[in-house]
């Protein structure tokens, strides 16, 4: 089996996730949630503050602006305080992942320490009552329409927080044609998809996808730049057509989702898709391998770790529906995702 380190212990001086340094503890991680919360780091990342004016919102506002500063947050000069120098280029580039980073570390948290035992060792129990699958319904997302949108918008921007970073690391790794059309599935947003366009000036992409994220997807992707080399295609992957042929397919942090033998009927249904030689590829984080004390935001990889498989299992559906698969790969040192592809013989 190949060997992943979980994110938290990738070199310091190359998070994959630019904020993860500011993330590894939990009361820092209050502490950030509280100060975007009260509109501080909005404030400041515009101009600097009277230290005295922000203590005097609240009681303990003194306490907050310490553990800021302890945390690397903010910095004080004189009677003034600052984003810190190595924290301000950091909000002003990941404001938006950061705040959607944060908001759902605080449910994994809250489900690791309210049933620890469900996420380690009671899959039902987990998904039954945990914070973080009240939240990645995906069923709701079928709809449409405003409150489906809105019912997906805090999940998709989570996943469009870590796949803007990781898409950098991944896209290299992918063994993708320099021309012909792309078919994504369960693209979400289309961060990942945009990624590539930039990439591979040749390409075209369909992100098939469902109704609402679809409809995120669009709002997110206009205007930028590969947006009209991309579209999305609302539907449901395991019923709806898919366009054909496909120059080559892409399931990224999407089998994961589905119980072994669903993942294996979309693994068909990308063999019939993909035209004579095109890659069926899979990209996915492994199972995860803490060797050192782990940062707090592993919380947020933890709550997923029942899902997550190594490559082989993934070889292994490939060959059953008919793919040749090659040896995996990782897709970066710092990145635990693998990269695997099959082609139909
Ligand atoms: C964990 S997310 C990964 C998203 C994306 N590939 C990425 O990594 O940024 C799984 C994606 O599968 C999509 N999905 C779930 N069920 C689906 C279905 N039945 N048909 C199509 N897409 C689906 C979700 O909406 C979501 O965008």
């Amino acid at each position: 089996m190949m060997a992943f380190l979980p994110a938290g212990q990738a070199p310091m001086h190359d998070p994959p996730y630019p904020e993860d340094p500011w993330l590894e503890r939990f009361t820092g991680v209050a502490a950030l949630r509280a100060a975007l919360a009260l509109g501080w780091l909005d404030r400041l990342a515009a101009a600097p503050a009277e230290a005295a004016a922000l203590a005097a919102e609240g009681p303990a506002a003194a306490e907050l602006l310490d553990l800021l500063a302890a945390e690397g947050v903010i910095a004080r000069d004189g009677a003034r305080v600052a984003l810190a120098p190595r924290f301000a280029p950091v909000y002003a580039a990941r404001g938006r992942a950061l705040r959607a980073r944060l908001d759902f570390l605080a449910r994994a948290a809250a489900d690791l320490l309210a049933d620890p035992a469900a996420v380690f060792a009671d899959l039902p129990r987990h998904m039954a009552r945990s914070e973080t699958f009240r939240l990645y319904r995906y069923d709701l997302a079928q709809a449409d329409d405003a409150a489906g949108r809105e019912a997906a918008r805090p999940w998709v921007e989570h996943v469009c927080a870590l796949t803007e970073a990781e898409a950098p690391r991944l896209v290299p790794a992918l063994p993708l044609p320099e021309r012909g059309r792309l078919l994504e599935i369960g693209g979400n947003a289309g961060e990942m998809a945009l990624a590539i366009l930039a990439a591979r000036p040749g390409l075209s992409a369909a992100v098939l996808d469902l109704p609402a994220v679809c409809a995120l997807g669009r709002e997110r992707c206009a205007g930028r730049p590969g947006a009209e080399r991309l579209r999305f295609l609302a539907g449901d992957a395991r019923r709806d057509a898919w366009p054909a042929p496909a120059d080559a397919v892409l399931f990224k942090s999407v089998l994961h989702d589905w119980p072994p033998e669903e993942a294996e009927a979309l693994l068909a249904r990308a063999r019939a898709a993909a035209a004579p030689g095109a890659p069926v590829i899979v990209t996915e984080r492994g199972p995860i391998e803490t060797a050192a004390p782990a940062p707090f935001h592993l919380a947020a990889e933890l709550v997923f770790a029942p899902f997550f498989r190594p490559p082989e299992a993934y070889a292994a559906m490939m060959a059953r529906v008919g793919l040749v698969p090659g040896p995996p790969r990782r897709a970066h040192p710092s990145l635990p995702f693998f990269v695997i592809a099959g082609r139909a013989p």
